[in-house]
C-alpha cells in the first residue's frame, strides 16, 4: 500500500518568500522570479499521483527539482505550499513527532553515496535502521544477515564498507532499507554512482525486487534510460514543474512536448 498524492506542491528557497508565491501565482518563470525576489523557485504547482505497489521515477536534467521533490515527500524539506497525502493522510499537517514516527513506520531511504557507517561491520549496517527503530541487537542482526544472504552478500557480515566495491556498498543499503520492511522506498541517484555494468545488475534486481514484495518505490535519476527500465510511472520534470508524467508506453508513444520527445530520442539512440 502507499499511494502517494501531491496537489498544489510548491518549492521555494531563501529570498523573499511572499512576493515570489504572488509572482508563481502570476506565471513569471524561475530566472524573472530569481531576479525579482532573489528566491529559487525549485517545485511549482506540482500535482501528481504515484501509484502504489509500483515503481514511480522521478527525472530530469540538474537542477530540475528532482531532489527536492524526493524529499519534501517524507519533509525532509517542507514544501512553501500544498498537500502530500499518503494513502490520504496529509503528512503536510503532522507535528514533529507524529511525522518522525510516520517516517520511522513507513519510509526507508537509499542514498547515491551509499551512507554506510565505515567503523560499523556489513551486518551492523545493515542492522542499523532496525537498531533506530529499537529492536533488539540479535533480532535486527538475524534480519539484516537475512537481507545480506538475499541480496547476495552472505558471507560478508563481518567485512567493513571499505572492503567492498560499490555495488555490493549499495547492496547494504538496500538491505538496511529493507530490513526495515518500509511501505515505501525512496531511492535518490541510487544507481548513479555505479559502473554501467554493476548499474545493470542493481537495476535487474530492483525489478525482482519489486515484483516480489509490491513496495511503492520512487526512484530520482537523471539517466533517461534508467527511468524508462525501471519506471511503472515515470515523471519528467522542468525547471520545477512537471513536464510529463505516465507510464514509459505513454512517453514513448505521446510525449507532451519536444522536450519530453527530446529525451525519448536520447534514450533510442544511446540503446542502439
Ligand atoms: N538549499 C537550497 N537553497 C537554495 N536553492 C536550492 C537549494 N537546494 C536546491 N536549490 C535549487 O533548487 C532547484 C532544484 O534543485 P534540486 O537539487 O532539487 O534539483 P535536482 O534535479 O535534484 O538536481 P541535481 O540532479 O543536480 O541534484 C535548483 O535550482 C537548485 O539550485
Amino acid at each position: 500500500m502507499a499511494e502517494i498524492a501531491l496537489t498544489g506542491v510548491n518549492k521555494l528557497y531563501g529570498g523573499h518568500g511572499k512576493a515570489a508565491q504572488v509572482l508563481v501565482a502570476q506565471g513569471l518563470d524561475k530566472a524573472a522570479i530569481l531576479e525579482r525576489t532573489g528566491c529559487t523557485v525549485a517545485l511549482r504547482d506540482i500535482d501528481l499521483v504515484l501509484p502504489s505497489d509500483a515503481i514511480s521515477v522521478i527525472m530530469g536534467l540538474s537542477g530540475s527539482g528532482k531532489s527536492t521533490l524526493l524529499r519534501c515527500l517524507i519533509r525532509l524539506i517542507d514544501p512553501s505550499s500544498g498537500a502530500i497525502r499518503f494513502d490520504g493522510e496529509d503528512i503536510t499537517r503532522l507535528g514533529l513527532p507524529a511525522l518522525r514516527a510516520f517516517r520511522r513506520t513507513h519510509v526507508a531511504m537509499v542514498f547515491q553515496n551509499f551512507a554506510l557507517l565505515p567503523h560499523r561491520t556489513v551486518l551492523q549496517n545493515a542492522a542499523f535502521g532496525l537498531a533506530l527503530h529499537g529492536v533488539k541487537r540479535g533480532d535486527a542482526e538475524a534480519r539484516a544477515a537475512a537481507w545480506l544472504a538475499k541480496l547476495g552478500l552472505g558471507g560478508y557480515e563481518r567485512a567493513y564498507p571499505d572492503a567492498l566495491s560499490g555495488g555490493m556498498r549499495q547492496r547494504v543499503g538496500l538491505a538496511r532499507a529493507l530490513a526495515c520492511d518500509p511501505d515505501v522506498l525512496l531511492m535518490d541517484e541510487a544507481f548513479s554512482a555505479l559502473d554501467p555494468l554493476i548499474r545493470d545488475e542493481l537495476q535487474a534486481q530492483l525489478l525482482d525486487l519489486q515484483a516480489e514484495l509490491g513496495k511503492t518505490i520512487v526512484f530520482v535519476t537523471h539517466d533517461i534510460r534508467e527511468a524508462l527500465r525501471l519506471g511503472a510511472h515515470i515523471v519528467v520534470m522542468r525547471d520545477g514543474r512537471v513536464e510529463q508524467a505516465g507510464p514509459p508506453a505513454t512517453l514513448l508513444s505521446a510525449p507532451s512536448s519536444d522536450y519530453v520527445a527530446r529525451f525519448v530520442a536520447q534514450a533510442a539512440a544511446s540503446a542502439r
